[in-house]
């Protein structure tokens, strides 16, 4: 038997079939369209979403056949925001992204009346544009009739999870799971359900809100792929990644890099509040028991590299990045902070901007390709020395996944800037494997999480001195300072 693995992630849509080894046997991605209606923000249509993510997984299940599929894993871009409407299904906006800052004055808002510290005790998080609490509340506000339609109880909100879940059992199932709830602002963690005070303060009513959920569980049935199928995990990429590379272990550590980073360390079943701009976030709901993590979430990463391809045309696929950083012995103290959608942790800074710093006549494209990779490392160093701080936790290694993690320059400078060794795994789709694991629990094919295997494929030592390392850490932390509230009107 096989687990299909449906991976929403924020520029493409995944379907990939583990087998019964936790082996990667087949899968497909599809790219679709990413909409800027102004600078800022960030939109998709939810159909794009949707045809994107069904026309891959059909493509899929046809390799094998819906009857040996023993069960469907789906894992999303999170806090990403939909409201349709009960009756019809129809979305009544396009999707706003997690990267979407339009509702930054709402969170400026929220924090001139003193909301931050009930917000982040409650919920675990900072007030930042980032989650879907100020985006639900903007949709309600702005489009015209939507208010009202919801407080007659007929609008649904959902994160991509729950709009994927609702759209695959034919308009019957209106769930979310305990990680995606807990990145939307509005989730209690310590009463597992939604807080009525913070949605008070949204002014957003509860009648619109999915039931939370396990991670691991039989949410309901899909027949859209010819048989019969459970849909029976479901998990905020980042945690679904965490658990696919097996972080079961409090302080254990990875870091997903993607269109963004994303870097968790397991804290076990107490919720770890940070004083250093670290989320506290809930990795998973699995066997009646929740588990946390602390997270610093970094927005550009990946997309960088994008960006490099798609409007500077310097590159034509992400993968020629890794020869072109290689064929300069360094960056020529060239910086650069993408800082494109603001900054998140550590520094949750919504009006930073991108910055390019230190060019001269002798700069090439291999060196603003070079300066553009070292960039994602270092943004990850700025969020392990708070977490290690924080958890007092000297961590042995990181284990990384994600596209981007294949990148074997990337990787080396990583270890190296870290002064840590850096572990890739044999499967680096690592959160769809996590959402398949969470599925084969919830239906039996893995009896428990002992049985879940995790292999490695290369380990990057770190190469360069303490004094080298430093120094160049020094001066992205200068260059940082410069890209910082530059936007502020
Ligand atoms: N070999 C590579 N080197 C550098 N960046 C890469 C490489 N492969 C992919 N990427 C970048 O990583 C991101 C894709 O990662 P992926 O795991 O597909 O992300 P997502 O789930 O966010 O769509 C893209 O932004 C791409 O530019
Ligand atoms: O789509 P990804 O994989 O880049 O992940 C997006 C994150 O879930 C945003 O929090």
């Amino acid at each position: 038997m096989y687990i299909l693995a449906l991976d929403q992630g924020t520029t493409s849509s995944r379907a990939i079939l583990f087998n019964e080894k936790g082996e990667y046997v087949y899968g497909l991605n599809k790219e679709y369209k990413q909409i800027y209606p102004r600078p800022g923000w960030v939109e998709h249509d939810p159909y794009d979403i949707l045809n994107s993510q069904i026309e891959v997984a059909k493509k899929v299940v046809e390799t094998v056949g819906a009857e040996n599929i023993a069960a469907i894993g789906i894992t999303n871009q999170r806090e990403t925001t939909i409201l349709w409407d009960k009756n019809t299904g129809k979305p009544v906006y396009n999707a706003i992204v997690w990267q979407c800052r339009r509702t930054a004055s709402i969170c400026d808002d929220l924090k001139e009346k003193g909301y931050e510290k009930l917000i982040k005790e409650k919920t675990g998080l900072v007030v930042d544009a980032y989650f879907s609490g100020t985006k639900i509340k903007w949709i309600l506000d702005n489009v015209e009739g939507v208010r009202e339609k919801a407080e007659r109880g007929d609008i649904l909100f959902g994160t991509v999870d729950s709009w994927l879940i609702w759209n695959l059992t034919g308009g019957k199932v209106h769930v979310i799971d305990y990680s995606n709830a807990s990145r939307t602002m509005l989730f209690n963690l310590k009463t597992l359900d939604w807080d009525d005070e913070i949605l008070e303060i949204l002014n957003i009513p509860r009648a619109i809100l999915p039931k939370p959920m396990p991670s691991s569980y039989v949410y309901g049935y899909t027949e859209i792929f010819g048989g019969k199928i459970p849909i029976a995990g479901d998990a905020g990429d980042q945690q679904a990644s965490l658990f696919g590379q097996t972080c079961f272990e409090k302080g254990m550590v990875k870091n997903t890099y993607e269109t963004g980073c994303f870097i968790l360390m397991n804290t076990g079943d107490t919720p770890y509040y940070s004083n250093s701009g670290l989320l506290t976030t809930i990795a998973w709901g699995v066997d009646d028991k929740v588990e946390y993590a602390l997270e610093g979430s970094i927005f550009v990463a990946g997309a960088a590299v994008q960006w490099l391809r798609d409007n500077l045309k310097l590159i034509d696929n992400a993968s020629e990045t890794e020869d072109l950083a290689k064929s300069v012995p360094d960056s020529g103290d060239l910086y650069f902070v993408p800082a494109m959608v603001g900054l998140g942790a550590p520094y949750w800074d919504m009006y930073a901007r991108g910055l390019l710093i230190g060019i001269t006549r002798g700069t090439t494209k291999a060196h603003i390709v070079r300066a553009v990779l070292e960039s994602i490392a270092y943004q990850t160093r700025d969020v392990l020395e708070v977490m290690s701080k924080e958890a007092e936790i000297n961590m042995g290694t990181l284990r990384v996944d994600g596209g981007a993690s294949n990148n074997n320059f990337l990787m080396q400078f990583q270890a190296d800037i870290l002064g840590v060794p850096v572990e890739r795994p044999e499967v680096t789709e690592t959160t769809a494997l996590g959402a398949a694991y969470l599925a084969g629990l919830a239906v039996g094919l893995w009896k428990s999480k002992e049985e879940i295997a995790w292999n490695l494929n290369k380990r990057f030592e770190p190469q360069l001195s303490k004094d080298e390392r430093e120094k160049l850490y020094s001066r992205w932390k200068e260059a940082v300072k410069r890209s910082m509230r530059w936007s502020e009107e």
